[in-house]
């Protein structure tokens, strides 16, 4: 007896079908397909403005899809209220804009959807500590985020995406403006939820410190997408088809070998 699809691969928690979104009246999404099934750490790649943002804006509702599905957790989006299952890191402006909030109470605000606002307990307190732990960032707790680098905001920013304890965490561009050390310790981060078992959806310029986590690999380009399969691990991003790669042999003035995926 064979099963189905979704028997063999695990449920998809993220499902988009077909889906276009317009901003300003410009077609940013062209009929994107895009599944995540549970367990699994894809990486959104492609070059500016092809519309990985608005992907995963769509996903959680904040650009509204033209037409297509999108369901989260087998759920179509609209009628998708478990929102405490699922962690979201924006890309990165700031934490907090010029809102004197502290580091703790940035990531408490991630834990609304869990508590419904009823008054926190212990069990909510000791929940933003151990998130801002993972990220090394206990001692700072009490600090306004004014006061944080921007690799310390990011810190922040994934804390409190961690603080519900999510099944699903999506990410965008995560990395980005990031120092080395912060670097390393979100990977660390990272890998440690996917141990667990969390299932991500992290846009990417580059997969960066992240390859050895990423499964597969989804690249947009003008709104579609040109390739979705697994990314090449041993040679890291060099190696997908549209990094322009001069060999360290070739010829002084050689061209770069061009086959556009990423550019
Ligand atoms: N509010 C908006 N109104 C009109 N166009 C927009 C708006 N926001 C983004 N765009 C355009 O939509 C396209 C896709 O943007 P999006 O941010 O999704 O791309 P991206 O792949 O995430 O790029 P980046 O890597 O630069 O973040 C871009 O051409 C962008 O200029």
């Amino acid at each position: 007896m064979t099963g189905t699809e979704d028997e063999i691969m695990g449920e998809p928690v993220i499902a988009m079908r077909k889906v276009t979104a317009e901003l300003g009246s410009r077609p940013v999404l062209r009929g994107i397909d895009l599944t995540v099934r549970a367990g699994e750490v894809v990486a959104l790649l492609g070059a500016n403005g092809s519309g990985k943002s608005t992907a995963v804006r769509t996903l959680i509702g904040q650009v509204p899809a033209g037409s297509g599905t999108v369901e989260l957790f087998g759920t179509p989006r609209r009628s998708f209220r478990d929102w405490a299952r699922v962690g979201y890191v924006p890309q990165r402006t700031s934490a907090a804009g010029g809102v004197p909030a502290t580091v703790a109470e940035i990531v408490a605000s991630g834990r609304l959807a869990r508590t419904r606002f009823r008054f926190f307990r212990g069990a909510d307190r000791e929940a933003v500590h151990r998130a801002l732990d993972l990220v090394g960032m206990a001692d700072r707790a009490k600090d306004p985020v004014t006061a944080l680098s921007g690799g310390q905001h990011q810190r922040v920013l994934i804390a409190r995406a961690l603080v519900s304890e999510p099944e699903l965490l999506i990410m965008d561009e995560p990395m980005a403006g990031v120092d080395l050390a912060s670097q390393e310790v979100l990977a660390a981060t990272l890998r440690e939820q996917v141990a667990q078992g969390t299932t991500v959806l992290v846009v990417l310029h580059e997969l960066g410190p992240l390859e050895p986590l990423i499964d597969r690999a989804v690249v947009l380009r003008d709104g579609c997408v040109l390739h979705d399969g697994p990314p090449p691990r041993a040679v890291g991003q060099h190696a997908l088809p549209g990094h322009d790669h001069v060999h360290p042999h070739a010829p002084a003035g050689a061209e770069p070998s061009r086959t556009g995926l990423l550019s």
